[in-house]
């Protein structure tokens, strides 16, 4: 009997797949907020700087809010302007959630860092306030222990990665919850406070060993020997480079911003699972998909369905907002 050769294909997952299905949980929340004071929530969107990627990611934004039942309101700003114009909305009742974008100074990473502060927590829908960040590296998902009432947000593109592991099935839900990448090894580039760090502390924490690779080199997180350390530990790995984790790892995530930049395919395993979430192609095209499994080319979109579901907890996180409280996971 001749052997029937199997197609080796690998599954090229769009992000839209994806965050249709998020944005169908969206529209169910949604919809229990009907009847109160906020059933249509607004988000305010600062733009400072003159990054045409923010403004694309502003528009995308904007039309995803405006279908599914939020008001989005971006306001374009002057850097110098911009902390007075956050404070006034911090102030202002309606508005509900805000975001700023990032990068605005450009060679004084202290003052984005001052502005992401002057967020008000109860406003920070990217999660990037000091406490948000504090309570996701150290696995804390409440912000009001021992009620356990207030979720603790979570930072947008780091979720919105997680979601997309979750829907490659790559979270083992045969596993205890918290414990669902326990066995797997995942690469990171990018080690940015926003994007790359925050993701590599949240797989660590579900029990996965990332190796976190940016310019200076790689470190390892884990949650340290056995399964029972309640939040993840971190070491460098002195004199490795991609060469040393791409071969070891199931799963390869990569940000880096840059358009010359490029994952180098040969190093990485057969049937390894590759997402890109920078604006740039870090993936080789052609022949990733000769190489991975899965191959997910970019997440922007689910990155915005995550931003609508933070929204909707910062209103659920006001009690005197009166909506249910149970916003999905
Ligand atoms: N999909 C989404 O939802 C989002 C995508 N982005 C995109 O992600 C990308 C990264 O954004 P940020 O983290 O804010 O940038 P960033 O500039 O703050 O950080 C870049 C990181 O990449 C590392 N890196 C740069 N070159 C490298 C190289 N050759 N090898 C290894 N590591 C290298 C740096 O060391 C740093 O850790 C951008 O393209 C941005 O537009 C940003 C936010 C959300
Ligand atoms: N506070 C803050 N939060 C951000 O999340 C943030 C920011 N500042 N500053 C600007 C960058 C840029 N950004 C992108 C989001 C999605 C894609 C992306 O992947 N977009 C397309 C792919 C490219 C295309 O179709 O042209 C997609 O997923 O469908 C890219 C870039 C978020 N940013």
């Amino acid at each position: 009997m001749a052997s029937q050769e199997v197609p080796k294909t690998c599954r090229v997952i769009l992000a839209d797949t994806i965050a249709k299905k998020l944005l169908a949980e969206v529209k169910e929340t949604l919809a229990g907020f009907q009847g109160t004071a906020v059933s249509k929530p607004t988000l305010a969107a600062f733009l400072a700087n003159d990054d045409p990627s923010a403004q694309q990611y502003a528009d995308w934004s904007k039309k995803t809010c405006e279908e599914n039942g939020f008001n989005f309101d971006l306001r374009k700003v002057d850097k110098e302007a911009l902390e007075e114009a956050v404070v006034e909305a911090n102030n202002d009742n309606a508005v509900d959630g805000m975001l700023v974008y990032y990068p605005i100074w450009r060679n004084n990473q202290q003052q984005d860092r001052y502005i992401q502060e002057t967020v008000a927590l109860s406003k920070d829908v990217e999660g990037l306030c000091h406490t948000h960040l504090f309570n996701m590296y150290h696995n804390t998902r409440f912000l009001d222990p021992p009620t356990n009432q207030k979720k603790s947000i979570l930072p947008c593109t780091p979720l919105a990665i997680v979601k997309t592991l979750e829907h490659l099935q790559i979270y083992n839900p045969i596993l205890a919850y918290g414990n669902r990448l326990f066995g797997k090894t995942i690469t990171v580039i990018n080690r940015s406070e926003v994007n790359g760090r925050p993701l590599a502390a949240l797989l660590a924490n579900d029990g996965a060993t990332v190796y976190s690779v940016d310019i200076t080199g790689v470190q390892v997180f884990t949650r340290g020997s056995g399964i029972r350390a309640p939040r993840h530990q971190v070491h460098d790995k002195e004199g490795w480079a991609l060469e040393n984790v791409l071969p070891l790892s199931d799963v390869v995530i990569s940000g880096v911003p840059s358009e010359a930049f490029k994952v180098p395919t040969e190093l990485i395993r057969d049937g390894a699972v590759c997402i890109n979430f920078s604006s740039y192609r870090n993936f080789d095209g052609p022949a990733i998909k000769e190489k991975a499994s899965i191959y997910v080319p970019s997440t922007g979109k689910v990155t915005i369905a995550v931003l609508l579901r933070n929204l909707m907890r910062l209103v659920a996180n006001r009690p005197q907002s009166g909506v249910p409280t149970d916003i999905p996971e």
